[in-house]
């Protein structure tokens, strides 16, 4: 027969705060398995630091046993850690416990934020969102301990009796309500295991088979982790993603203790960067699938794991951010991610250079957003070149050493290239090196395909053009002219540089029966073929070296086609391609001297309709509009119906002489 040691009250002031759990958690009752594998890890914990402090000299092996028993409908929770007494378990479960749970539930009844992270706090108390009635069963550690049975029903009423428990340790026995069944699946055990113990530092044991991970190697000093280590829980983590880029270990314990792994992944381009997929741990303890206040908005991208006993749990998510130690966290976390991007440029410039696609967008998204981490990388920002840097009248790529600011020449004289053998540079570099051609201009190309004749053009006369075409350069370019105040950025098919004009081909000759030069007269030419008042034909000679420069060319002024993109990407529509451009005629093309002659045989012997060669002029200046268009990707269906058509009549015509 057992005897009742004490039967009693709970001291609490909420009469049963058991519905008010009931109702307010409802959608994370789950949590009670992590409230309690957590105690009864603590307890296990305690029991070796005294075993360390040579108050306990007993056996020693951590482990928490979890057992289902589907006809008594019962879920229990075995540790051999320190165990309690009956005074114990009268202060930790009967004061401790239900006084926490009743001051949490005081916090938060009239609280209209669900969003308290992981709901920390409730503890032992959690087991009642589950269970009807809950038993311990406990032998403490010290010697000649009485073990005891604690039973209650959720209420404040409890019962404290002996317990016939031979072992040391904690038995906590959850009778599930009727529909709270689900926990005496296997299954539905294994997988809460798996989100919320699966790190935690104690073999968990189901049915004869430890179910836990139990290593968490965000813990450990980096110097004792292999790259394999950090691939392996990479994997883990996110098993159907691609290997990440990099990573970055964090390890502080001062001033606040924050442990974790971070990982660049490869950018996909629907990444949703409003997302974290961070998780959020608390001493191995899983808390959250991310970590959404607590990291900058920039890293939301990364991947891994944030460990942090000073990330404040039981608060609501607003409270959170405005948090002034999680505020300084996210600080730290942006710093080493920083020095993280700054060793790898300093170190490695051909991982650096094999990452940047991926890695540019964070470090640009980056400096957009956050001033400090601005500062920190802005050295470290390198676009992809038409220069040839590998060539030996170029500087080399100087490499910052160490944590000081002398620079010096790498060791390697070999200037890293990605794997197509391009180049990058940093923009000062850019900017030092094109002093002499072209101070303060950078000329630039979003569309290395539409934009190849424009990049050739630049290229054939020894201007350099850097590429910033990914999604984010857009605002980038925008950043950039902020930051470089004197510098003006134009993009290739803007305006022409004077170095690709034939200044000597400037003084023409005059055609004495029009008393016109012959540039007048092409421009007059195209501007009565294309009959587009909106197109504005401006006619050069540019220089051709080597036949690159087309006959003609479309010009996108920086400033109207910016407006343009700005105004698509305030509507969220496409970029309509602008209907004011300019037409640069390349008069040094034999096409256009070819036309010019054709049509000036036209305007001298035409009144009244057209001549065939008049039309045929007209018809070519056309086609020539429409190639510069097609270059740059300017036609629309209609466009493309016109020039086939056009192309058609045109050889018709020709073929027909
Ligand atoms: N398995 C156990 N073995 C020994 N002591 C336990 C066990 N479970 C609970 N206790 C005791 O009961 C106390 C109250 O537990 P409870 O889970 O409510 O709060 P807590 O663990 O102190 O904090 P938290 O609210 O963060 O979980 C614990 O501090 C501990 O002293």
């Amino acid at each position: 027969m057992t005897t009742v040691l004490e039967q009693g009250n709970i001291s609490i002031h909420t009469e049963n705060i058991f519905p008010i759990i009931k109702k307010w958690l409802y959608s994370d009752h789950e949590i009670f398995i992590r409230e309690l594998v957590s105690n009864a890890v603590d307890a296990i914990s305690k029991l070796s630091m005294l075993s360390r402090s040579g108050e306990f000299s007993g056996e020693l092996t951590p482990e928490i046993q979890l057992q289902i028993d589907k006809d008594a409908k019962t879920l229990s929770i075995t540790d051999n850690g320190i165990g309690m007494t009956a005074e114990e378990i009268k202060q930790y479960i009967n004061q401790v416990a239900f006084s926490s749970a009743e001051e949490f539930i005081t916090k938060y009844k009239d609280s209209t934020d669900q969003q308290i992270i992981g709901h920390f706090g409730l503890g032992f108390y959690s087991s009642f969102m589950v269970a009807d009635r809950v038993d311990i069963d406990t032998l403490s550690y010290q010697e000649a301990a009485t073990p005891v049975h604690w039973s209650c029903d959720g209420t404040t009423e409890f019962q404290l009796s002996e317990s016939a428990r031979t072992e040391r340790g904690t038995t906590i026995t959850l009778h599930l309500m009727d529909d709270e069944q689900e926990y005496l699946e296997p299954g539905r055990i294994r997988q809460l295991i798996k989100t919320y113990c699966d790190f935690m530092p104690v073999p968990i044991q189901l049915d004869g088979e430890v179910i836990n991970k139990q290593e968490a190697p965000w813990k450990q000093s980096p110097s004792s982790l292999e790259d394999s280590d950090y691939l392996e829980l990479y994997r883990y983590l996110y098993p159907f993603e691609e290997e990440p880029l990099l990573w970055v270990h964090l390890n502080t314990d001062y001033p606040f203790v924050v442990n974790g792994i971070l990982y660049f992944p490869k950018l996909k381009p629907d990444v949703d960067v409003n997302k974290g997929q961070i998780k959020l741990f608390c001493n191995q303890v899983f808390v959250s699938e991310n970590c959404e206040e607590i990291i900058p908005r920039f890293l939301m991208p990364l991947r891994g794991v944030i460990d942090s006993t000073d990330i404040p749990l039981n608060v609501s998510r607003s409270f959170l951010q405005n948090d002034r130690t999680v505020r300084r966290i996210a600080d730290y976390i942006a710093k080493k991610v920083g020095d993280r991007l700054k060793e790898l440029y300093r170190d490695s410039q051909a991982d650096y250079i094999r990452c940047w696609q991926d890695l540019g967008t964070f470090v640009k998204f980056g400096s957009l957003n956050d001033d400090k981490f601005k500062q920190q990388v802005k050295d470290y920002v390198i676009f992809r070149t038409t220069a040839d840097l590998g060539q030996t009248d170029t500087p080399k790529v100087e490499v910052q050493q160490g944590e000081d600011d002398a620079w010096a020449e790498a060791d390697s004289p070999q200037v890293a290239t990605d794997a197509n053998g391009a180049f990058y540079t940093t923009l000062k570099d850019y900017l030092e090196r094109n002093q002499g051609k072209h101070e303060n201009r950078v000329y630039y190309a979003t569309d290395e395909v539409s934009q190849a004749t424009y990049i050739q053009l630049h290229q054939s006369q020894g201007l350099e053009v850097l590429f910033m075409d990914s999604f984010i350069d857009t605002h980038f370019v925008s950043f950039l002219e902020s930051e470089y105040s004197d510098v003006k950025f134009l993009r290739v098919d803007s305006d022409l540089d004077q170095t690709l004009i034939d200044a000597d081909k400037s003084s023409e000759i005059v055609d004495s029966a029009t008393n016109k030069t012959r540039s007048e007269q092409v421009k007059e030419l195209f501007e009565k073929a294309l009959k587009r008042p909106q197109v504005t034909i401006r006619t050069e000679a540019l220089k051709a070296n080597d036949q690159s420069a087309p006959p003609a060319m479309v010009l996108l002024p920086e400033e109207i086609r910016r407006m343009q993109e700005m105004s698509a990407f305030i509507q969220h529509q496409a970029v309509q391609f602008p209907p004011n451009h300019t037409l640069l005629v390349n008069t040094s093309h034999p096409l256009i001297q070819n036309l010019a002659n054709l049509g000036q045989g036209a305007i001298v012997q035409t009144s009244g309709e057209p001549s065939p060669s008049e039309q045929l002029a007209a018809l070519i200046c056309e086609q020539v509009y429409d190639l510069a268009l097609m270059a740059q990707k300017g036609f629309d269906a209609d466009g493309m119906k016109t020039f086939t058509d056009r192309s058609t009549t045109l050889l018709t015509q020709l073929t027909e002489r």
